[in-house]
């Protein structure tokens, strides 16, 4: 007998038709990988499971009894523990009493739940003071804090809705090991995440949701990544090519056409590569030398050409953090040189004004109001200043341009931002921060993160387009293949230094990444 059965669930919003016949089976300590395009309805499915929402329609059972859950305490009551993308928990908690809320421990002495909570997060190998303050945590940590909690909970079935979205390749080693003590003690694991290349090390079978149903469900074992992205789509995806290359070393579009439809899994997909894009030119368009954050950052040089996108990653006490912090000014700095669009400046100790426009998906829901339409939210300061009506109707029509060539799962442009999906959102926020930054030099951190292998194309080629314009970028990231795809240049932060710089230029995306995590580890 399965452990979840899952039978003909359809859940609406409105006339948006998310589920609309979703049925499988999760068995007794088996994880299970689900992955679908952003809007695909996963985390819809995850509410349902947690009880943060009903279905319209379906039934399900979890351990033979029907299940039906009213709440999220109702759900980890009845067996199973959710961990919400995008979780925000209450700021004034501490790690120790987050980690056991709403359990049966939760009443015991706190010096007690604090050493239990110290046990808990080194599993999940978080390296915090189970005092700190939950508000004092950086957003990817309280995922962590979650899936501690759910080891501290008696639940037969855990939901991981994307923990891993945020995390380096060691982090999600861990993440991966909590999730095999999971199965080791019998529990069920949903697995959610866009992550494919890691997902595929852990599950022991993959369920793609896809115009809401299950379409595909096959044993980790006989897919690939590749494969599996293509299912996912249900079309043959673009394999990213090195981000420069040579006209010797372009890599040639695929001379078949491509099948408008999947090849049945089983049969190889015939992939196409996207085009790599030119070098960047000579002209530097920002020269840092010896840049240095007291206590983080010890002797940092940086040459970044116009049009130049370069890469940034390391462990979280490597540095990194405080580089970015210092490019865009939220932390003082202090540089022997600083050349930025070819004007000499200076940075004294009193005078940290290197104020490089930075974008983050991490901030609370992206800067942007959830409640406000999509239309305003992408139109922003045009909107009022629209004089006529023909001025209105070329806004309107560049925010459903924007929509439809982002592949935004939405029945109208004035859908709240809110009501979109975590990958929908981000890729309007970026997209329309992207707009409004001044084409000059940006850092971006994880400008891909939670993105499906089409809105990954969709940003790479956001990222193109401006650097074709002249703008050159600094990625900060925790993703490997983020890296890979995104960068032509990948400095591994380690001590306050960059220790080594990697070049994509002419290699395989997967090479590039072997090398960077490599590297990393090293580090
Ligand atoms: N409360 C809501 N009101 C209206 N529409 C909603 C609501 N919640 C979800 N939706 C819609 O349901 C669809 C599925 O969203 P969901 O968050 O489940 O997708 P997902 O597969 O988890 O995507 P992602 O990978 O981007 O996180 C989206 O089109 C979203 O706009």
């Amino acid at each position: 007998m399965a452990l979840l059965q899952v039978q003909g669930l359809r859940k609406s919003f409105g006339a948006r038709r998310v589920l609309r016949d979703v049925s499988f089976t999760v068995d007794d300590g088996e994880v299970v990988g689900l992955v679908g395009t952003n809007g695909a309805g996963k985390s819809t499915l995850g509410d349902v499971l947690a009880g943060i929402t009903a279905a319209d329609a379906g039934s399900m059972t979890l351990m033979g009894h029907p299940y039906a859950p009213l709440s999220p305490d109702d759900a980890r009551h009845l067996g199973v523990g959710v961990v919400q993308q995008l979780v925000r928990i209450d700021p004034a908690l501490t790690v120790a009493q987050a980690v056991f809320r709403g359990t049966p421990q939760a009443g015991r002495p706190q010096a007690e739940l604090r050493r239990q909570a110290q046990v808990l997060l080194a599993e999940v190998a978080l390296d915090v003071d189970p005092d700190t303050p939950v508000g004092d945590l950086p957003h990817f940590v309280h995922g962590l804090v979650e899936t501690a909690r759910v080891l501290a909970e008696d639940t037969r079935m855990v939901v991981l809705d994307e923990v891993s979205a945020a995390l380096l390749p060691m982090e999600v080693s861990s993440l991966h090991a909590v999730t095999g003590r999971l199965s080791r003690q019998g529990r069920g694991v949903l697995y959610i995440s866009h992550r494919l290349p890691e997902m595929l090390e852990v599950v022991d079978r993959v369920l793609v949701l896809r115009d809401g149903r299950i379409a595909l469900d096959r044993p980790a074992a006989e897919l690939d990544p590749v494969r599996l992205a293509a299912e996912t789509v249900g079309e043959p995806v673009s394999l990213p090519a090195p981000r420069v290359a040579s006209a010797a070393a372009s890599v040639p579009e695929p001379a078949v056409p491509e099948p408008a439809v999947p090849e049945p899994a089983g049969a190889a997909p015939v992939p196409a590569r996207t085009s790599p894009r030119l070098a960047p030119s000579d002209e530097v368009a920002l020269r840092v030398r010896n840049l240095r954050v007291p206590g983080a950052v010890e002797g940092v040089d940086l040459v970044l050409r116009r049009g130049e996108v370069i890469g940034l990653t390391g462990h979280r006490s490597s540095g990194v953090r405080e580089i970015a912090g210092a490019l865009s000014g939220e932390l003082p700095a202090i540089t022997d040189e600083l050349v930025l669009h070819g004007e000499e400046r200076c940075l004294g100790e009193d005078d940290a004004a290197l104020h490089l426009p930075a974008y983050r998906p991490d901030d609370d829901a992206y800067g942007v109001d959830p409640g406000e339409t999509i239309a305003r939210t992408l139109s922003q300061e045009a909107w009022g200043a629209l004089t006529d009506v023909r001025s209105e109707i070329a806004t309107l029509r560049g925010v459903i341009r924007t929509v439809h060539q982002l592949d935004v799962k939405t029945l109208s442009i004035t859908t709240m931002f809110g009501a979109l999906s975590g990958g929908d959102q981000h890729k309007l926020a970026l997209a329309r921060w992207m707009s409004s930054a001044p084409r000059d030099v940006v850092v971006l951190h994880e400008p891909t993160r939670g993105l499906d292998v089409r809105a990954r194309t969709q940003v790479r080629k956001l990222l193109d387009e401006a650097t074709a314009d002249g703008t050159s970028v600094v990625v900060v990231s925790v993703d490997p293949d983020e890296l890979a795809e995104c960068c032509d240049r990948v400095g591994i932060v380690s001590g306050g230094r960059v220790a080594r710089w990697i070049d994509t230029s002419e290699l395989a995306v997967d090479a590039v990444r072997d090398r960077i995590v490599e590297a990393a580890t090293a580090a």
